[in-house]
């Protein structure tokens, strides 16, 4: 009887056989997927009430992919969570059948983080939207994981302060943190990393933590292990993030923005290593390269010099900019940079750093159809010149698109390749070419990845900088925290 039964809900389950490789699968996926009473996919709807639990292949295609280039997967099901009790036992449901367990936070990843690798169930974060509290006195504010940075910089306004981390989209701020994003501002404020005081977990056995202790937001401490920093870039693989307390800033008093360009990368890269050793706090340090404004000015409807670019931007008391600017405009000339441009109108600004953060959205432009193959790393600033100068080498010999755009103020640059899915030539040249950025990035004593996360697309890149070793530690951490393996599976590492 059983089997007759699964055998008919087999027919009206849309996953493919293939999906599912092993046994345990295969019967989590007609339960999952079927809406026999009683079954997991009931129990769900117990939880969330009906309408926060879909099936419909609309939503589970929206929720198995991010916006980067990496293959869909959808998850079995979708969830929208309302209440940390909705996510607490949520959580615990999965964990106790064993089923995949993905938080989604708005989809703007670009490694692959939400795509739902071994199906499950995608938890989508939204409808926690609430920004708990904000401290103006102390510089700091919570907010719950629906909570989006431009939106919560609306809300901040007329506190006259801010939450500066600036990944170029509208990203919630749980996602930041379990991406440990950054952006154009990290040069000045940092990265989520420095940025986050404490955060509110659910772990998946239905456990709640604070990692910084109830109710912390103190500046410093050195209470233990720190907590809060293994969660911060942990890309839902050890627990779900409910809340997030976090720095705030003042509003600078005065804003100057400005852009040069150089005949050579080099010039370009030697101005940004003066300019970081000259101590001079800057708030933007982005470069783009000649192929990249070419992108800027086409997509954006700029018409600047083609050339390698350095965009900046000074924050601070009115007194005292000039200064800064001053000295700095003395390191540009005597790079032989040119065309100095400045900007105080805030419109002005606005539409720079626009254009700046949807520079990703530029280049697949250049590519009709394409989807963006970001990549990036991060190296010591003396030795940024070296890696850029050899990657534009290696972009020109595989003559394939790659315009090169980054935070060079924090040693930190990207190449955004377009890619169209299918086209595996070009695919297996990016692919190679990734493969030595990031090796090259080691040699470096840097990083593989300065932004974005690992995913599903920098796993091999992480084993060789990390060392088995350190592979095997991550995973023995994981397995404290999420020993049926359900959160995130196939994430960080395989
Ligand atoms: C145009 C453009 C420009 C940029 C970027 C993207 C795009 C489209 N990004 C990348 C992206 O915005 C960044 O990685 C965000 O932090 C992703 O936040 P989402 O909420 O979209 O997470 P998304 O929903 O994509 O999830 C990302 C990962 O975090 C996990 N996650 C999400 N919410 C969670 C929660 N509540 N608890 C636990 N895990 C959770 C997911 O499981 C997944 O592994 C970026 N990034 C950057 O650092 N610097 C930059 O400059 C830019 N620029
Ligand atoms: C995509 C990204 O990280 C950037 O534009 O800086
Ligand atoms: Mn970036």
């Amino acid at each position: 009887m059983l089997f007759r039964q699964l055998m008919k809900c087999l027919k009206q389950t849309s996953f493919s056989l293939s999906d599912y490789n092993t046994k345990r699968n295969f019967f989590r996926a007609v339960q999952l997927q079927a809406n026999i009473p009683g079954t997991f996919v009931g129990s769900l709807k117990s939880i969330v009430g009906d309408a926060n639990v879909s099936t419909a292949d609309a939503v589970r295609d929206q929720h198995g992919h991010d916006e980067s280039h990496h293959e869909v997967h959808k998850p079995d099901v979708v969830v929208f969570a309302e209440s940390l009790e909705h996510v607490c036992k949520v959580a615990k449901l999965c964990n106790d059948n064993k089923v995949p367990l993905i938080p989604f936070g708005s989809g703007t990843g670009l490694e692959g983080g939400v795509n739902a690798l071994q199906g499950g169930v995608s938890l989508n974060m939204s409808k926690m939207n609430q920004v708990v509290k904000v401290n103006a006195e102390d510089f700091d504010c919570t907010v719950q994981p629906g909570v989006m940075r431009i939106a919560l910089n609306a809300y901040l306004r007329d506190t006259g302060l801010w939450f500066p981390i600036d990944p170029g989209a509208d990203a919630s701020i749980c996602g930041m943190c379990a991406t440990s994003a950054s952006g154009t501002n990290a040069v000045r404020y940092g990265t989520m990393k420095e940025n986050v005081l404490n955060l509110q977990v659910v772990l998946p056995d239905g456990r709640v933590i604070e990692t910084a202790g109830k109710g912390k937001r103190s500046r410093k401490t050195s209470a233990g292990y720190n907590l809060t920093n293994l969660f911060v870039g942990s890309e839902g693989t050890l627990g779900i993030i409910t809340e997030a307390t976090i720095k705030l800033y003042g509003i600078p008093e005065k804003t100057i923005a400005a852009v040069c360009h150089f005949d050579s990368v080099q010039e370009a890269v030697d101005t940004v290593v003066q300019i970081m050793q000259s101590g001079i706090s800057m708030a933007k340090l982005e470069f783009l390269d000649d192929k990249a404004i070419e992108a800027f000015n086409k997509y954006s409807k700029f018409n600047m010099k083609v050339a390698h670019s350095l965009f900046l931007e000074f924050h601070g008391p009115a007194l005292g900019l000039e200064d800064q600017f001053n000295t700095v405009k003395e390191l540009i000339t005597s790079n032989n940079g040119s065309g100095l441009q400045i900007a105080t109108d805030e419109d002005e600004r606005k539409r720079l750093w626009k254009a700046r953060h949807e520079m990703i959205w530029a280049c697949t432009a250049l590519l009709p159809g394409s989807k963006p193959y970001s990549t990036d790393v991060c190296v010591p600033i003396s030795t940024l010149p070296k890696v850029i100068v050899q990657t534009k080498k290696w972009i020109e010999e595989a003559n394939i698109i790659g315009p090169i755009v980054g935070h060079v103020g924090d040693g930190n640059f990207h190449v955004f390749f377009p890619m169209m899915r299918g086209d595996k030539e070009t695919y297996e040249k990016v692919q190679d070419l990734h493969f030595k950025m990031g090796f090259l990035a080691m040699e470096m004593n840097g990083t593989c990845t300065g932004e974005h996360g690992i995913g599903m697309g920098k796993r091999k890149l992480l084993e060789k900088e990390l060392g088995p070793t350190g592979i095997e530690v991550m995973k023995e951490v994981k397995k404290c925290f999420d020993p049926n393996g359900i959160m995130n599976p196939g994430k960080v590492f395989f």
